[in-house]
């Protein structure tokens, strides 16, 4: 055992975070399903007793080829991130037999943001809720600085680190804006979180920053609205558009009410400032909304309001 240990003592923090090998990996709970992947709780425990750390593991459902190549872009992605409101890469492992490889990444306890808020929604306060707006916010500031346009910004995928720390995650359907173009053109519609899009997103297939600041209004929305169920952005835009149509119907008729200004209504006891900074993200010309700094500002403004 001693020669195994000063090896793992030898390898640097950085490799160590790199290199995770299939036999230490324990297996100790199912996270969460993705459209494509499951996420497992796991224990690394190279050293065989129990104290190793808790690690979220990611691997494929289907090795699908476009799946294959989708997953790897996906860690390429997250590798290359690195801001406190962002789930952090810990590495990769491969396992020897399948030719799947599994996304290593750090396991945060409290799990999704909608898991939370149906837990601890009576005794959470306006200001701590206004805490995680600011922190995804600069998470989303971070991504597009780094010119990546997340496509799929939900309370489903961000995750809680703690009861003061939350963090976006699942950058399964992430992509890098053109350095010639101010957005990205999807060639294929796929499970699409059409309830979560901005208009030129349904009509265009055209995803920008701006339409990630539409889809924060959204976020916004679901957690002003202790992201309940009855209340989720998907069953009050069915209820407006009618429940019954077709899905390839449903992407028209969702676009057709927004273009007569429908929005997604304020939810109850929210405050005036936020349902305004919602009613901002939602303008129709993506040009016409704010940026995630000025968003910022709003928020920053919201929270002295809940201060005094
Ligand atoms: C493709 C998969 C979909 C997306 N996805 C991501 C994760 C995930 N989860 C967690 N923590 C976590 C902690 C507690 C709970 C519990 C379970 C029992 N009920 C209450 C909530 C659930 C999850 N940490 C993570 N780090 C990185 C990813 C990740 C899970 N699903």
């Amino acid at each position: 055992v001693s020669e195994r240990d000063s090896f793992w003592r030898a390898l640097s923090k950085q490799q160590q975070q790199e290199v995770y090998e299939e036999r230490h990996l324990k297996f100790i709970s199912s996270l969460g399903k993705g459209n494509f992947g499951r996420v497992d709780l796991c224990r690394y425990d190279p050293l065989g007793d129990n104290t190793g750390e808790m690690v979220a593991v990611k691997q494929l459902q289907s090795s699908k080829q476009s799946n294959m190549a989708d997953f790897q872009r996906e860690i390429q992605t997250i590798s290359s991130l690195h801001c406190d409101y962002i789930v952090k890469y810990r590495g990769i492992c491969y396992s020897a037999g399948r030719l799947s490889m599994r996304l290593v990444m750090e396991f945060l306890p409290f799990g999704s943001l909608i898991s939370y808020m149906e837990k601890y929604k009576h005794i959470i306060t306006t200001r701590r809720m206004l805490l995680f707006t600011s922190q995804i916010c600069k998470g989303m500031e971070y991504l597009q600085h780094m010119r990546y346009v997340h496509r799929d910004l939900a309370a489903r995928n961000i995750l809680v680190s703690s009861d003061t720390l939350v963090k976006i995650a699942d950058f399964g359907l992430t992509k890098i804006v053109p350095l010639d173009k101010e957005y990205y053109r999807v060639t294929q519609s796929g499970e699409s979180p059409i309830f979560w899009y901005a208009p030129e997103s349904l009509s265009e297939y055209k995803f920008s920053h701006k339409s990630d600041v539409w889809s924060f209004g959204v976020l916004l929305h679901e957690l002003f609205s202790y992201c309940e169920l009855s209340r989720n952005p998907k069953r009050l835009s069915l209820h407006r558009i009618g429940g019954d149509i077709q899905s390839a119907m449903m992407t028209v008729h969702l676009f057709n009410v927004l273009k007569e200004n429908w929005r997604l209504p304020a939810p109850a006891l929210c405050p005036p400032k936020v349902y305004s900074m919602m009613m901002q993200c939602w303008a129709f010309n993506s040009e016409d909304r704010p940026t995630f700094s000025i968003l910022q500002d709003l928020i920053e403004s919201s929270l002295q309001d809940e201060r005094e």
